[in-house]
């Protein structure tokens, strides 16, 4: 593409290229570009893109974007903000594939994997339409699974996902839009037919340092988004109801003014069901995917249905046969008397719920196995161990991700949290040992769950991903004699 041609609709602050000149692609990264690239160099949290343009250059790149040009000649264009420069650059680049689908974007702390699940299962159910998936488990081109390394990527790797959905035919994109996704301008551009918000609890602070910043990120969605779906049940859903610029649809368990709620609700072991009355409609959900939280995710599915104007009848059968999401309460087979479920909580609202629910239905112990991140919001540790050791029997601390943190002052900070509880409970760094000594010492009618790693099939210490995957530790652990 020319260059002329890519920069359309970017704000140039200077530029010491003249003329035009044919581009192979664009790049943010020197460790992988082309010759005749754009370099677009990042300010960074680490390290600072600027510090590689003469590499970029050295790697053949024909032509620089950057916040401040090197002081030497070259082919240097500046913009006041980089990462928006490469949005735009990007939707340029592929052809702003956005504007050929119906994009659906989901933001908040918790409930975002799960409710684009069930939004694309909604949209196919309901339209019969090839859908589009970008998040945190894998991204999605209709049944094809491609791997999500983050929840939402770089802005040049959403507008490619975008573009090829669109190429495949996909009619509709759902995806997971996180806040630093909004602060880092990784959508940009992008206008979501419906921004579906789902709640705001403690998570990121590293990132966002307070909870007002952290708010404020996840509202910038509904800058660019044609209706905002929101939870009036959440503080933070609240609060956009009264600011955001776009109309609204709002959800809530119980409060009346919302247009939609959830009456008559009734939670089982595998499956939620409750009465979805909007606007004069009621139409019985059956979802089986279990967990009080579901009713949320259910109602911001519906709720984002009705806003593109499907049947509420049509999406509650569509919903119906929708299946749960892998490491989202994720009953683990084994052969014994006990229930080993898997779960992605690592929020403290998200341990909260997943314990809570547990205990609704469980007669014997519920056990829980968690840990904290290294290298992340540090405050949430004590929370977690506080909730960990309030609503678990037994509680087995390990370690999740310590990336270069020591496990064993992030178990400490854990086990700051934990107080006077008398919860018996037992420390053991290592998550696999972790993870076998809870097997082993599991009584019947007891649910062990394995708190934080979901979908994850690995442990980052360090900066190397070692693999884990718990499911094949449990059945490892009963495929050795004995073990049953
Ligand atoms: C805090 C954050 O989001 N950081 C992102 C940011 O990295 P950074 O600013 O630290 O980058 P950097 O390492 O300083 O490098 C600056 C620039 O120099 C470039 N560079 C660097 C080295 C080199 O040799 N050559 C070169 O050109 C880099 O490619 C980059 O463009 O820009 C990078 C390029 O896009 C991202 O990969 C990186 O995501 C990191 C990996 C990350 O872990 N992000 C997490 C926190 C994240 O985004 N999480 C959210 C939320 C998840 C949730 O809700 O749970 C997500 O959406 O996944
Ligand atoms: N609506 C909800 N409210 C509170 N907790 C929830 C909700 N939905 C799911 N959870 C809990 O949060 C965990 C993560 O769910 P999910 O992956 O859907 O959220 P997410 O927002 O995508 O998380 P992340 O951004 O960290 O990937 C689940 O395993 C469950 O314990």
């Amino acid at each position: 593409m020319r260059l002329e041609k890519l920069l359309s609709g970017v704000a140039l602050t200077g530029r010491t290229l003249d003329g035009d000149v044919e581009l192979s692609g664009i790049s943010y990264d020197t460790r992988d570009i082309a010759p005749g690239a754009l370099f677009v160099a990042l300010p960074g949290y680490k390290t600072d893109g600027h510090k590689f343009i003469r590499e970029a250059l050295e790697k053949g790149a024909a032509a620089v974007v950057c916040e401040r040009a090197p002081e030497e000649p070259g082919p240097w264009l500046t913009v006041a903000d980089a990462r928006a420069a490469l949005a735009a650059l990007s939707a340029n680049w592929f052809g702003h594939p956005a504007r050929e689908m119906t994009v659906l974007g989901v933001t908040g702390t918790n409930g975002k994997t799960t409710t684009t699940y069930l939004l694309k299962a909604m949209l196919e159910g309901v339209l019969g339409a090839r859908v589009g998936l970008i998040g945190t488990n894998q991204n999605m081109i209709g049944e094809k699974s491609l791997p999500a390394h983050r929840t939402t990527p770089e802005s040049y790797e959403v507008q490619k996902l975008l573009r090829e959905m669109a190429d495949a035919g996909c009619t509709h994109a759902v995806m997971e839009v996180s806040s630093h996704a909004l602060v880092l301008h990784r959508v940009d551009g992008i206008p979501f037919r419906t921004g579906v918000f789902t709640n705001l609890t403690q998570d990121h602070l590293d990132f966002h340092k307070t909870m007002e910043n952290y708010r404020a990120a996840k509202g910038l969605l509904f800058r660019q988004t044609a209706t905002a779906v929101l939870n009036l049940d959440d503080e933070a859903g609240r609060f956009y109801a009264e600011c955001v610029d776009c109309p609204t649809f709002t959800y809530s368990e119980n409060k009346d003014e919302a247009d939609l709620t959830a009456k008559n609700i009734r939670l089982f072991p595998d499956r939620v069901e409750f009465e979805a009355v909007t606007l004069g409609a009621i139409s019985r959900v059956k979802l089986p995917i279990p967990g009080g939280f579901t009713i949320y995710n259910a109602l911001g599915v519906i709720a984002c249905g009705l806003t593109l104007g499907l049947p509420l009848p049509d999406i509650v059968r569509a919903l119906g046969t929708a299946r749960g999401v892998k490491g989202r309460i994720e009953v683990v087979p084994t052969p014994t008397d006990y229930t080993v479920i898997i779960d992605y909580a690592h929020t403290p609202d998200a341990l909260e719920n997943i314990l809570t629910t547990v205990r609704g239905f469980t007669p014997g112990r519920v056990v829980c196995l968690f840990g904290c991140g290294g290298d992340r919001d540090r405050s949430k540790r004590p929370i977690m161990g506080g909730i960990a050791a309030d609503l678990a029997d037994f509680v087995v601390f390990t370690s999740d991700n310590p990336r270069t943190e020591d496990p064993r002052a992030i178990l400490e900070d854990i086990l700051a949290g934990v107080g006077e509880s008398g919860t018996p409970n037992v420390v053991i760094s290592d998550r696999r040992e972790a993870i076998r000594w809870a097997l082993a010492n599991a009584r019947a009618g007891d649910v062990l769950v394995l708190a934080g790693k979901g979908h994850e099939t690995y442990q980052e210490i360090d900066g190397v991903q070692h693999h884990l995957d718990e499911r094949e530790e449990v059945a490892a652990y009963f495929q050795e004699p004995g073990n049953r």
